[in-house]
């Protein structure tokens, strides 16, 4: 199948290596303002991706995206350009958001005009408010933002280091925004089916500052990579590759990214069963109130913000 990678900046360049390797495409289309870049790269990794199943990868530009089934947009201010790297800032990657929508309203339309039928994965930040500019300017295609997956990921990855587990032991799930609101769901921690208190094997107390220090690492995990090399590039590739192979292989799987969900009136990560169509259906997890109320104004946050670009 067809994909379009529009970027070739970090995350580009990230989500093309990982999707060559595991993202499932036979074509990939990567589209730059700045083409003779992409020339370079599709140039560079179609060499050693002469080792790999096939796949053809070329730059192109957007008319080049007809027939694609899915189009992934990379492009956009990222953190460190955008100055969303302050770890006191509520609004975190929020601050991206008027810039990028500008771009969005440039980009989706030149996207949708030759690819009217594509699945949009919007990755640039903030993806769930910019999930919904891209509804508002695509003449109804089906929108998907990368969301919590990888929030949920790094929930897994610090959780598991704690237990002394494989990551793909551990239950885990960050829901609501890619953002500073997202929500934690403690109450469904499972190692082995066990809840988590009874794994580490400490009283509630602990168990309280326990999550406490792994919510801040991955709620400024973005900041602490890019403090030491300039972009967080590389997990946001392997997900999208993981996003994207889930699509084209039809695969069912239920994850955490981001849709437009009617009840909550915008675009936000809920466990979602992802198939060849997109996501086919979300599923509301048993929550704590804490959590439920938490995720409705995690929801609200992001509803503020695209109401106030779109
Ligand atoms: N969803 C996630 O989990 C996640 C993770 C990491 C980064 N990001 C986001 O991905 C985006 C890209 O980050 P990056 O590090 O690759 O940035 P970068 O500066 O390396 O690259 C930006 C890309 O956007 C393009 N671009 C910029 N302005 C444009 C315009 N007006 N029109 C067309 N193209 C334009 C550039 O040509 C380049 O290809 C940022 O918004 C970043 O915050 C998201």
């Amino acid at each position: 199948m067809k994909i379009g990678l529009i970027g070739a900046g970090a995350v580009g360049r990230a989500c093309l290596t990982s999707l060559v390797y595991a993202g499932g495409a036979r074509e990939i289309v990567l589209v730059n303002r700045n083409h003779k870049r992409a020339q370079g790269m599709a140039t560079d990794i179609q060499y050693g991706a002469t080792l790999l199943p096939a796949v053809h990868v070329r730059a192109g530009h957007y008319e080049d995206l007809d027939r694609c089934h899915l189009v992934i947009v990379t492009v956009g201010v990222n953190e460190k350009t955008g100055g969303a790297t302050d770890r006191s800032d509520d609004a975190g990657r929020l601050r991206l958001l008027e810039d990028n929508a500008k771009i969005y309203q440039d980009i989706i339309p030149k996207i949708n005009a030759v690819a009217p039928g594509a699945i949009i994965l919007v990755v640039t930040d903030p993806p769930d408010p910019l999930a919904e500019v891209a509804r508002h300017y695509s003449n109804g295609a089906h929108v998907l933002s990368s969301g919590t997956l990888l929030d949920s990921q790094r929930m897994r990855f610090h959780i598991a280091r704690h237990a002394g587990v494989h990551p793909s032991a551990v239950e885990a799930m960050v829901l609501g925004e890619h953002g500073t609101s997202q929500v934690f769901i403690w109450s469904g921690v499972r190692i082995g089916g066990v809840p988590l208190a009874r794994v580490l094997d400490v009283n509630e107390k602990d168990c309280e500052a326990f999550q406490n220090k792994i919510e801040e690492e991955v709620r400024f995990a973005n900041i602490s990579i890019i403090e030491g090399t300039g972009a967080s590039q590389l997990g946001i590739g392997m997900v999208t590759a993981h996003i994207t192979s889930t699509i084209l292989n039809n695969e069912r799987l239920v994850v955490p990214i981001g849709s437009h969900i009617e009840a909550y009136e915008t675009t936000l990560s809920l466990p979602s069963l992802l198939s060849r169509e997109g996501v086919l259906e979300t599923y509301m997890p048993a929550l704590s109130s804490r959590e439920e109320d938490a995720l409705a104004a995690s929801a609200a946050v992001i509803r503020k913000a695209w109401e106030g670009v779109a």
